[in-house]
């Protein structure tokens, strides 16, 4: 029998790793695997989702909708010949990723057979979403999704989100869902729910942005780490990563998406030293002027 396979689409940043990990723990009885994909070389998503699921696999250093595509196909008959058998699959694709790309890949008859795309549903970022929205990339995620759900809304007040809303609905036909009003479940696992999809458009190829993946052994000084980050941030569209921080015996899961930046602990999993992935725009981010900066902090 073929096994339903949710896909996660979403801008950088979104929420789509926070909603998998949600998905995972959430009651419903479902023994899900979950295929993640990190833009860097360096997977910080299998990471986050790992402590909740046993059967992630990590897709790194490339994008499932172009470059990654045969490793997509290949990772699938893997979760596939899984004993027992998943009965749900969760496809998160990178924050740089045009889901038409994958929504092709999984549509192949011979893929149908074993996984059916059910469900596609778009992370939007509802405090990110008035800048990205004449952005093409965001707008083909949201396009080709069969539902949005809006994350953080409860970061913005509530006429701005009504704003949101309206504008969200008179742009694209899908429903709108809010991530604040709970996990949804039944939309998200519904077995009637959308599947059957006209064939999809020439995906989007968007070669604009650049990272770089860090990595140093030692520990760093949070408060010159914090100078660096401050400067770097303008410049970026994204940075996540752990980072063992001078003086303290944990280390901590750093995460900036749109300004916001949050230090946090991590789930201790023996690994040492700092890895860091930041994501930014050719035209603004450098990221060899980055890696001297951060290497400079390694030697503070
Ligand atoms: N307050 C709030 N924060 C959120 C919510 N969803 C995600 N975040 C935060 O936003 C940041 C990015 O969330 P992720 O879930 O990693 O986003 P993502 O779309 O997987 O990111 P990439 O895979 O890097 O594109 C993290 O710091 C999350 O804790 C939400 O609904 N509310």
């Amino acid at each position: 029998m073929s096994v339903p396979v949710l896909l996660v689409t979403g801008f950088l940043g979104a929420g789509k790793t926070t909603l998998i990990n949600a998905l995972l723990q959430a009651d419903h009885g479902l023994r899900i695997a979950a295929i993640v994909n990190d833009f860097g070389a360096i997977n910080i998503d299998a990471a986050l989702v790992g402590p909740s699921a046993d059967g992630v696999i990590g897709l790194r250093n490339g994008c499932i909708c172009c470059s990654l595509q045969g490793d997509l196909l290949r990772t699938l008959k893997i979760v596939l010949g899984q004993s027992p058998s998943p009965e749900l699959i969760v496809i998160e694709a990178s924050g740089v990723a045009d889901p038409a790309g994958i929504t092709r890949s999984l549509t192949d008859p011979v893929i149908w057979n074993a996984a059916r795309l059910q469900t596609v549903a778009c992370v939007i970022d509802a405090t990110d979403a008035a800048r990205r929205r004449d952005d093409p990339l965001w707008q083909a995620q949201a396009r080709g999704s069969d539902m949005l759900l809006l994350a953080k809304s409860g970061l913005v007040d509530m006429a701005a989100r009504d704003r949101l809303s309206l504008s969200l609905a008179a742009a694209f036909r899908q429903r709108l869902l809010d991530l604040e009003s709970g996990l949804p479940l039944p939309a998200l696992l519904d077995p009637d729910g959308p599947t059957l999809r006209a064939s999809s458009p020439t995906p989007l190829r968007d070669d604009r942005f650049v990272h770089l993946d860090w990595t140093c052994d030692g520990p760093v000084p949070l408060d010159a780490f914090q100078r660096v980050m401050g400067r770097l941030a303008p410049d970026l569209l994204r940075a996540k990563g752990f980072l063992r921080l001078k003086g303290r015996e944990t280390r901590v899961l750093f995460q900036l998406s749109g300004q916001r930046a949050t230090l946090s602990a991590a789930e201790e999993d023996g690994a040492e030293g700092c890895q860091l992935v930041l994501i930014g725009q050719k035209d603004s981010f450098d990221p060899d002027a980055a890696r001297i900066e951060l290497d400079a902090l390694a030697r503070a």
